[in-house]
């Protein structure tokens, strides 16, 4: 029986939404919890949920205990052997912003009737999935998934795999073990197991997993534990199920105990804050997120006296003592409306996924880089495709991976072009790289990225010249080369579009201004391929006058330290080509003032600043990094104190990235590292 036929006076439009919405989040719960497969972002998701609730909390009286809404996960999978929890295991409330933390503070009072300030412990919250381990007189006889929240499936086999989790326990303070301990945690992937395990997956022609979570979930849920022992599994325990005998009179005091007994505990929970403490802490862990050696989707905020938590209770599927308090979403889906092809200054052909535009994080997106032909290849993107598409940090949006089963046979499967889409010239694949280039010089998408790059900031920082006027100047046939910048005039650059005189006058007295230049710059500005400003530098210091650095071999400077072979080589064919001299010819006889910097320390970006370096970075070896520091006047220190600016915190980040929050020193990551150091790798 439908809920119109019972509910005559409610608009039906009402009715038809929330069973739409009931049976769509019914489906997703499927596909996420039992298939690991989710076919929607988790921001969709929430959305969709948010809309289910404020439905049901308009219309009570379409109440129906099957809602999702009320549910905890998805039941178990038949092929696994089932155990009811002794205590269920229950999700938790969200909160989107601060006032929903207010609000949650206020409910927490009102419902004790009280006005005293109540203690919360706030905890990272990881994305993975709860399992709850069971230990009795010390030893591990059980472990199941949370499953709907009462019955759980048996992964008993599966945990043992995991090797922080301690089969037997041996508490450090010689205290005897209660003979029942049931404990709960989280079961993750780090965000390094997560790239290896997908790049393995592609490589095998398997579609990637969408996030750690979802990896993690499908690596514990397997029914041959052999699998799961090859899965770089990781545990974090938050809580206790029931314990015989707990002496624990608080959630930090829980937190304590469970270290006791041998388990990992997040060393960046933290325990006695009061409201504002937890708004403050959420800010922090908001900016530590891109630093973690794994993901986290939010901050869990739990009341901490175990007194109070009992007062409070639970509610269908959650408890009132608790929220977690989420991050903006990183990832969301959307549709490929067509994939491009755009050639940049080297004339690499890159394909490009023009989206649908989607909100993630607080920008909208509209393009996204595919990288190579053999990246789409691999993960099988076509046009026409529902995708999740990422934007984490600062990086350039991506595609995931292929919502394969939102497929509707009208995909288009995408093919490389076999000439310049720009010029129609023949492109020729590099012998060692995926990438396609156009052979052409002349193509006027390279001039276009060379006119581009030589006004640009590190450069030759002519004010007024962005890519806009670039494309113009190079379509309008005014500038071939970058030689040509210097002979623009007034009445030339008037007579384009959108172009006044005063603007003309300003661009012509910009491209005078910026003809004082340091040789580290003119050497970035030259566009050769791998020479970054690091390297250009490195190369100004060295040679201090152009000539000497025209007329350098190639092992001479190949034996400098930081450039090897592959730049050396890029280097001496870039300056043995003739178009390449005569244009540098030409730019030396337009007036231009070359000046070598005295290595005036305090001229470099970094002058000054100590950094420390730790975890393991992913795009160079720490070496590598503290070179790279040194390059641009920076000094690197072994230990965190007062004195150092930064801490560079890679994957795996210990003690010193601890030290650096307590002393609230600023943490960094490559991607940030790589900004600020731009060009110098
Ligand atoms: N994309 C999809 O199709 C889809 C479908 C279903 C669910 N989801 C996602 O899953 C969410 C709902 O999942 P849920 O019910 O597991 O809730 P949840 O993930 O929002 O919160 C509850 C869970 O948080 C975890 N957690 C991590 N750290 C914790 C800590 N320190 N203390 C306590 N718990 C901690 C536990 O696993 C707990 O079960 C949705 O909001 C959505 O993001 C997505
Ligand atoms: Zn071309």
């Amino acid at each position: 029986m439908s809920a119109d036929s019972v509910k005559p006076g409610i608009d039906k439009a009402v009715i038809q939404k929330l069973e739409f919405l009931r049976k769509e989040l019914h489906r997703h719960n499927h596909r996420y919890y039992i298939l690991d497969d989710p076919e929607i972002s988790d921001s969709e998701y929430d959305r969709m949920m948010q809309e289910l609730l404020s439905l049901e909390a308009k219309y009570p009286e379409l109440y129906s205990q099957d809602s999702p809404a009320l549910r905890v996960g998805s039941p178990p999978l038949s092929q696994f052997e089932t155990i009811e929890h002794s205590i269920p295991m229950l999700s938790l409330d969200n909160a989107f912003n601060d006032s929903d933390i207010l609000d949650f503070d206020q409910r927490i009072k009102k419902y004790l009737k009280t006005d005293i300030e109540i203690l919360y412990t706030a905890e990272p919250k990881l994305d993975g999935l709860a399992v709850e381990l069971v230990y009795e007189q010390g030893r591990l006889v059980m472990a199941s998934t949370r499953g709907d929240g009462i019955t759980g499936e048996v992964i008993t086999n599966n945990i043992r795999t995991i090797g922080s989790v301690p089969l037997v326990l041996y508490p450090e303070n010689g205290k005897t073990i209660p003979s029942l301990v049931e404990v709960r945690g989280e079961v993750f992937i780090s965000l390094e197991g997560f790239r290896r395990m997908n790049e393995e997956r592609l490589s095998q022609d398997l579609p990637p997993f969408a996030n750690p979570r979802n990896a993690a979930a499908g690596s514990l849920r397997q029914l041959d534990s052999r699998v799961t022992a090859k899965r770089p599994l990781e545990i974090f325990l938050y809580g206790l199920g029931k314990v015989s005998n707990l002496e624990a009179k608080s959630h930090w005091e829980s937190l304590e105990f469970l270290k006791n007994l041998g388990f990992r505990i997040n060393p960046l929970a933290r325990p006695g804050l009061k409201i504002p403490g937890v708004i403050e802490y959420y800010k922090e862990l908001v900016n530590m997120r891109h630093c973690l050696p794994y993901d986290i989707d939010g901050m869990v905020i739990k009341v901490d006296s175990l007194e109070l938590q009992k007062q409070l209770g639970v509610k269908s599927r959650s408890p009132r003592w608790a929220i977690a308090y989420k991050f903006e979403a990183v990832q969301e889906t959307t549709r490929i409306i067509s994939i491009d092809v755009q050639v940049g200054r080297t004339g690499a052909l890159t394909p490009v996924a023009r989206l649908e535009p989607v909100n993630v994080g607080g920008a909208l997106i509209s393009n996204a880089t595919l990288h190579n032909a053999d990246e789409i290849r691999r993960k099988d993107i076509r046009e026409g495709d529902r995708v999740l598409v990422q934007r984490a940090g600062d990086v350039i949006p991506e595609v995931v991976k292929v919502m394969e089963s939102a497929r509707t046979g009208e995909e288009k499967v995408f093919e490389m072009p076999l000439k310049c889409p720009v010029c129609g010239s023949d492109v020729q694949k590099d012998a060692d790289e995926a990438v396609l280039r156009c052979i052409n010089i002349s193509c006027p998408a390279q001039i276009k990225g060379r006119i581009r790059h030589f006004a640009s900031k590190g450069a030759f920082d002519i004010e007024g010249l962005g890519n806009k006027l670039a494309d113009q100047l190079v379509d309008k046939g005014l500038v071939k080369s970058y030689a040509d910048i210097f002979s623009l005039d007034v009445p030339s650059l008037e007579a384009l579009e959108r172009m006044g005189k005063k603007s003309a006058q300003n661009i012509v007295n910009a491209v005078e201004k910026s003809k004082k230049i340091s040789l580290a710059r003119f050497i970035y500005a030259l566009g050769i391929r791998h020479v970054g400003e690091g390297i250009a530098k490195i190369l100004a210091k060295k040679f201090e006058k152009l000539e000497s650095l025209l007329s350098a071999e190639f092992e001479e400077i190949k034996d400098i330290e930081g450039m090897g072979p592959e730049i050396a080589g890029s280097i001496c064919s870039f300056f043995a080509r003739n178009e390449n001299r005569e244009t540098i010819e030409r730019l030396l006889k337009s007036g231009l003032d070359i000046y070598t910097e005295k290595t005036g320390e305090a001229s470099l970006p970094l002058a000054g600043k100590t950094f420390v370096l730790t975890g393991s970075l992913e795009n160079m070896t720490r070496e590598q990094a503290q070179k790279i520091i040194e390059d641009a006047g920076g000094k690197v220190s072994g230990s965190v104190s007062k004195k150092t600016d930064y801490v560079l915190a890679g994957a795996k980040a210990g003690s010193k990235l601890k030290k650096a929050r307590d002393l609230g020193i600023e943490v960094i990551d490559e991607q940030m590292f790589q900004t600020m150091t731009a060009g110098h790798s």
